[in-house]
């Protein structure tokens, strides 16, 4: 093991504190290439396929990638914005506000960063320019609500290895799950309000959550448990009866099974069931990206419409909503205890006098030598 060469630690510095907001990630552009970049990066990750490398390395770059990337450009392209992809557009929108909300609350020198589990930003390059800065507290906040392994746990891993090679390591805290978060259930209560204020109630909501293969419940992953307390205190929030609502699984991957029911063919089954009006929403993704805005709401819209279902409405994440943006601030403010952004500056003062009368001390070691 090397270590990266550094600057000489700052007797006396006080240091910032920062927040990284971590998300997936998704493809540069909505081309074959961009996406196969992507998608071999994704893939190729322990936590999100667990089958033997070998085997899976000849199914990835023989079967999957030279097929999918294609088919997946082309649904990147139907969602893709002037600004770029959805998912980076909206985590760095929630990145700023977040910022906003927590110099509002007090918390002033705190820099609030995005990184991208796969892709870019990536986290080591956003890891590597916050420890440019100065930053000596780095609080890391995924934008997954619910904890999995194939998620969550792949973002501990690659901050672990990343500082694998840094000799001075920050303050690390992480956030590992808000799936009960009073401030997001909350958050997400006003979505489905606001949205029946102006539409009207269906005679269903749908929440579908993404999936993750069924085995990974069975080996210990808490994320199925985790999905269905949010829908239980979200359905409690809204005064729903079980009949009122369905909780379901989507974006089914590969030919093993998945977490059950899973959305599409629930759908189509509610509407056969002469169901005339669903509304869906997705409580596992903040950010609208290509799983809510095409899968969602283009695909199984479609498969709800020609089975006969009359009304279908998609009410879109959370996204930079102000409840929502207020909920990400509670969140970190509880992470970040103790911290010195949080300090009233007489506070802060004494600190750096403290930390500057160490200064002294040891420059009056060094002489003693
Ligand atoms: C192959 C296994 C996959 C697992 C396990 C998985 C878990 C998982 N994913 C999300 C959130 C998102 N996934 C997104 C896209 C996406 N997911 C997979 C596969 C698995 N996901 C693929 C192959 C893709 C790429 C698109 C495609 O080709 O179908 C996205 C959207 C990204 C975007 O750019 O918009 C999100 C978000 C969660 C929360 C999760 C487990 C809990
Ligand atoms: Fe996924
Ligand atoms: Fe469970």
């Amino acid at each position: 093991m090397t270590f990266q060469k550094e600057p000489p630690h700052k007797h006396g510095s006080v240091g910032r504190s920062a927040i990284v907001l971590v998300n997936l990630g998704t493809p540069d552009a909505p081309t074959r290439s961009s996406v196969r970049r992507y998608l071999k990066e994704f893939l190729s990750d322990p936590r999100v396929v667990e089958i033997p490398r070998a085997v899976w390395w000849f199914i990835l770059n023989l079967i999957i990638l030279p097929f999918r990337s294609g088919q997946s450009a082309k649904k990147y392209a139907s969602i893709w914005t002037r600004e770029g992809s959805p998912l980076r557009t909206h985590t760095a929108a929630q990145a700023q506000y977040l910022r906003g909300a927590l110099g509002e609350r007090g918390h002033q020198d705190l820099t609030v960063a995005m990184a991208m589990r796969y892709g870019s930003p990536s986290l080591p390059d956003v890891l590597s320019k916050l420890k440019a800065d100065g930053a000596e507290r780095i609080l890391l906040l995924p934008a997954y609500p619910q904890y999995s392994g194939t998620t969550t746990g792949s973002i501990y891993d690659a901050v672990f290895q990343h500082y694998g090679s840094v000799r001075n390591i920050p303050e690390l805290r992480f956030v590992r799950n808000y799936h009960d978060h009073d401030g997001y259930i909350r958050a997400l209560q006003h979505s489905v309000l606001n949205h029946w204020e102006q539409h009207g109630r269906p005679e269903k909501l749908v929440m579908s959550f993404h999936g993750v293969p069924k085995r990974t419940l069975l080996l210990g992953d808490p994320y199925h448990c985790e999905c269905l307390k949010t829908a239980r205190l979200l359905a409690t929030a809204l005064k729903l009866t079980p009949d009122q609502y369905v909780v379901t699984f989507q974006s089914r991957f590969g030919k093993a099974e998945w977490l059950q029911p899973y959305t599409a063919p629930t759908v189509a089954q509610l509407a056969r069931d002469g169901v005339r009006r669903i509304d869906v929403i997705c409580p596992g993704f903040i950010a609208d990206c290509l799983e809510t805005l095409e899968e969602i709401s283009m695909e199984v819209r479609h498969d709800f419409e020609q089975n006969g279902g009359k009304e279908f409405h998609y009410i879109p994440c959370l996204n930079e909503s102000p409840s929502w943006i207020a909920a990400l601030a509670e969140i970190a403010e509880q992470h970040i205890i103790g911290w010195p952004t949080q300090m009233p500056p007489s506070q802060r003062e004494q600190l750096k006098q403290e930390a500057e009368a160490g200064r002294a001390a040891a420059l009056q070691l060094g002489a003693q030598d």
